[in-house]
């Protein structure tokens, strides 16, 4: 039963009936043949002892049923599912890299196509089958058709089958599988684009989805103390180039970073430039949803290499803060029980970050953020496990210096003297420097800005000194309420 040649333009009705044209006579033939086999079974079984039944016609028939089944459908299939749990595993590696490899063949096969931006800052674009399109692949003189396929369910897994003559297996299996890899992977170094995942959580479990990851935010424009910058940036070298001193020092390929610091001082937007630096994807854990600890875990073992996984506001994210539980729950018995056991506790995250999974790969970064670093418990941020402390201050002069040349391009002005003694009262954050010197309108220029920023820096200095008022009388009201009452 031949099928039509790969260089065919579509086989068709997606290449379903002529696999199995010529079948069809074929089949009435066997079918005959099987009903007047049956029919004298049916005749002779009586007769035969029981033992010669069990033991060597049954036997007989299941040795021969794979032979028949292969002579009925000599088309063997391959399924590779895009995030089916395996990602981490490389099973998810596998379909993307199929998909990469299939953007160039089906650029002049198929019909029906979809288009993304290769990469970011290109005009080109990534052509991929659209879904219930097929196409077909020659290699080494045998053809092999791919067929893009959705899976159903809440949330619709993207698919490829691959079928091919079961004369075929080995080299398939062998060759073409590794040569689909290879390309694919070139293809994909060539057009990589950085992924922000986001766990999404449907009635049944988590799971990654993402979309392009697009942040402007770079070292070159984060505000901060230059030494400190500069020391964050050798840190993140150190551990990009750090492959054979992790394995010589018996270490996973990991860092851990906790960035604390008032909300609006830039952790956010260091996690950013972080990620744009190293040219890695970020996994954003939110944590309130996921519901059990073997979830969490699974969302860890799923991301893949090359990544910043990033749990925001650790504080706030799941009961965390209390001490490490020590003792084994009790198993659930009534509702609120179950209620109990679903959620994320802090052991179940230690064991996350730390699970043996974290070895394999390698090359993770994990970050934390929060306000209250005080709240955290000690072994969560313990080194070794957040190696690395980075306070996010409120603006400096030098971060100011900094953000008046990104904005204005300005390194001196009259009002820098006046704002840097202000800075030092006012305890501003660099987010909200930045909202002051941010333009509101044409007329808006340097000199308006940073009269603004003055103003404004002026207000906050006064707010913070009758503050600091208020608290030293409370404080000597309280020292005189302890005399009274001894
Ligand atoms: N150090 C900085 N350099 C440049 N811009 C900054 C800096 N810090 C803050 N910003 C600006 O302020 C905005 C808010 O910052 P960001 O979201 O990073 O703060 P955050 O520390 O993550 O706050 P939160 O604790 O509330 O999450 C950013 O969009 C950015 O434009
Ligand atoms: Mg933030």
């Amino acid at each position: 039963m031949p099928r039509p040649k790969a260089t065919m333009p579509r086989p068709s009705p997606k290449g379903a009936v002529e696999r199995y044209a010529g079948l069809g006579s074929a089949l009435t033939s066997l079918g005959s043949a099987l009903a007047g086999l049956m029919f004298v079974w049916s005749m002779v079984r009586p007769f035969l002892p029981r033992t010669v039944f069990k033991y060597y016609l049954g036997h007989l028939m299941r040795r021969h049923a794979r032979w028949l089944v292969a002579l009925l459908d000599p088309w063997l299939t391959i399924t590779i599912t895009d995030h089916d749990g395996g990602g981490r595993l490389g099973i998810g590696a596998v379909y993307d890299r199929a998909k990469a490899y299939l953007s160039a063949q089906c650029a002049t096969r198929a019909r029906s196509l979809r288009a993304e931006l290769a990469a970011r800052g290109t005009e080109r674009f990534l052509l991929s089958m659209d879904h219930n399109e097929e196409i077909a692949d020659e290699f080494q003189g045998a053809t092999v058709w791919w067929h893009s396929v959705s899976l159903g369910g809440a949330v619709p897994r993207r698919t490829y089958r691959l079928v091919f003559h079961e004369r075929h297996r080995d080299l398939i299996v062998e060759s073409y599988l590794p040569h689909v890899s290879r390309e694919g992977r070139a293809i994909m170094a060539s057009t990589r684009r950085q992924k922000l995942f986001t766990n999404t959580f449907d009635r049944h479990n988590s799971s990654w989805s993402y979309v392009v990851f697009e942040h402007p935010s770079t070292f070159d424009t984060l505000a901060m103390d230059p030494a400190k910058k500069r020391a964050i940036m050798d840190d993140l070298d150190a551990f990009r180039n750090g492959r054979d001193y992790y394995a010589r020092i018996g270490k996973a390929w990991k860092r851990g970073y906790l960035l604390y610091g008032p909300p609006g001082t830039g952790k956010s937007t260091m996690i950013a430039a972080m990620a744009n630096y190293l040219g890695y994807d970020v996994y954003n854990i939110e944590l309130t949803s996921v519901t059990t600890n073997g979830e969490l875990q699974r969302l860890f073992v799923e991301t893949k290499g090359k990544s910043i996984i990033v749990v925001e506001d650790i504080d706030c994210s799941a009961e965390l803060t209390a001490k490490r539980d020590r003792k084994k729950p009790p198993p659930p018995s009534g509702p609120d029980d179950y209620e109990e056991a679903r959620k994320v506790t802090l052991s179940g995250l230690l064991n996350a970050i730390d699970g043996l999974w974290s070895a394999c790969g390698g090359e993770r970064i994990i970050i934390f953020t929060t306000n209250h670093v005080e709240k955290l418990d000690p072994a969560l941020i313990r080194r070794g496990r957040m190696d690395k402390h980075i306070e996010m201050s409120y603006c400096c002069f030098e971060a100011f210096r900094f953000l008046a040349r990104n904005y204005h391009g300005i390194d001196a002005h009259p009002l820098f003297d006046n704002i840097k003694a202000l800075l030092d009262e006012a305890n501003i954050t660099p987010a909200d420097v930045a909202e002051h010197l941010m333009p509101k309108c044409a007329a808006d220029d340097a000199d308006s800005c940073l009269a603004s920023l003055v103003k404004a820096l002026a207000e906050k200095a006064k707010e913070n000194a009758t503050t600091a008022v208020i608290n030293s009388m409370d404080d000597l009201l309280k020292d005189d309420q302890t005399v009274l009452d001894k």
